[in-house]
């Protein structure tokens, strides 16, 4: 889907499979983030660059195909150099992506907000962003900067003028350390530019609201894991529960209904759907 950048803001939680994602729609939100971070934890893998394109738009067909939101995809590093920028591209926006954000990280890549991260040259940065804006149609192209955590806020600030001249439509400036530092960018990197920020936990950003990044001038944030992480708990106490009781009877209040659940997934259009084929439509 297009994306609708006339409300110059855009609040898109992390989700991870479809179901994430139909919640997500329902608590009306008008963009969703695909998140690396949440769909490798869930596959029970590390977020080190470890997942393929095919993994990632497998997922992502899965999403596009019954959630009807623009969606921003992690992209990663764009699974290699810029030739594979180029076709993963091609692939995610075939697959339904509105936007995609690459990194300027050198693999294996690591969360943002991990330690000993490196990343690429400006130049190889450059060329990722050229092939991307080669290979797209009308998917919008984030550049991420990883190098606030390696270089400092400096470094980071010239990439993202670097970036903008190269022609990426969007900046991400990864896990900056406080308001000053988002307020820095944005007034460095001049008002013209579109900026989006990431508000993950337990890692360099404090938290801060949607509402304090709206005030700061930017225009998407993404709270990538949120969801993920709170529902890995609940689950992690679910199995805890049934494995010391041998029963679900502590558990019962905290659960969506049946009826809730097959409402997410639309189950009555498919029950009528099947009644309507037996008596030959
Ligand atoms: C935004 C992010 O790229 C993601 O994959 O969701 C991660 C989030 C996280 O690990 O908390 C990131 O690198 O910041
Ligand atoms: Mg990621």
């Amino acid at each position: 889907m297009l994306w609708n950048f006339q409300d110059n803001f855009v609040i898109a939680p992390g989700v991870f499979n479809p179901f994430s994602a139909l919640l997500a729609k329902r608590a009306n939100f008008k963009a969703i983030y695909l998140s690396g971070g949440g769909l490798t934890s869930s596959l029970g893998l590390p977020d080190l660059g470890v997942i393929t394109l095919d993994e990632i738009t497998w997922m992502l067909r899965r999403i596009t195909d019954v959630v009807n939101l623009p969606i921003i995809v992690d992209a990663d590093t764009g699974f290699g150099e810029a030739l594979n920028v180029y076709r993963a591209v091609k692939v995610l926006e075939k697959a339904g992506a509105t936007a995609i954000h690459i990194e300027d990280q050198v693999m294996p890549k690591k969360c943002g907000h991990l330690q000993g991260k490196e990343v690429i040259s400006t130049k190889e940065m450059i060329a990722k962003i050229k092939a991307a804006l080669m290979a797209r149609k009308e998917l919008m192209i984030i550049a991420r900067i990883d190098s606030r955590g390696v270089m400092g806020l400096r470094d980071a600030i010239e990439r993202g003028k670097a970036y903008v001249d190269a022609g990426a439509d969007v900046i991400f400036p990864e896990a900056l350390e406080s308001k000053e530092e988002f307020l820095q960018f944005r007034k460095e990197i001049g008002s013209d530019v579109k900026l989006m920020a990431n508000m993950t936990e337990f890692g360099k950003t404090p938290l801060i609201t949607a509402e304090e990044f709206k005030s700061m001038g930017y225009n998407v944030v993404i709270f990538p894991v949120t969801a993920f992480r709170v529902a890995a708990k609940a689950m992690e106490e679910a199995y805890n529960a049934i494995a010391k009781d041998g029963s679900q009877r502590s558990l019962m209040g905290k659960m969506m209904t049946r009826r809730e659940q097959y409402d997410v997934i639309n189950y009555d259009f498919y029950e009528d759907l099947d009644s309507s084929m037996a008596k030959g439509l």
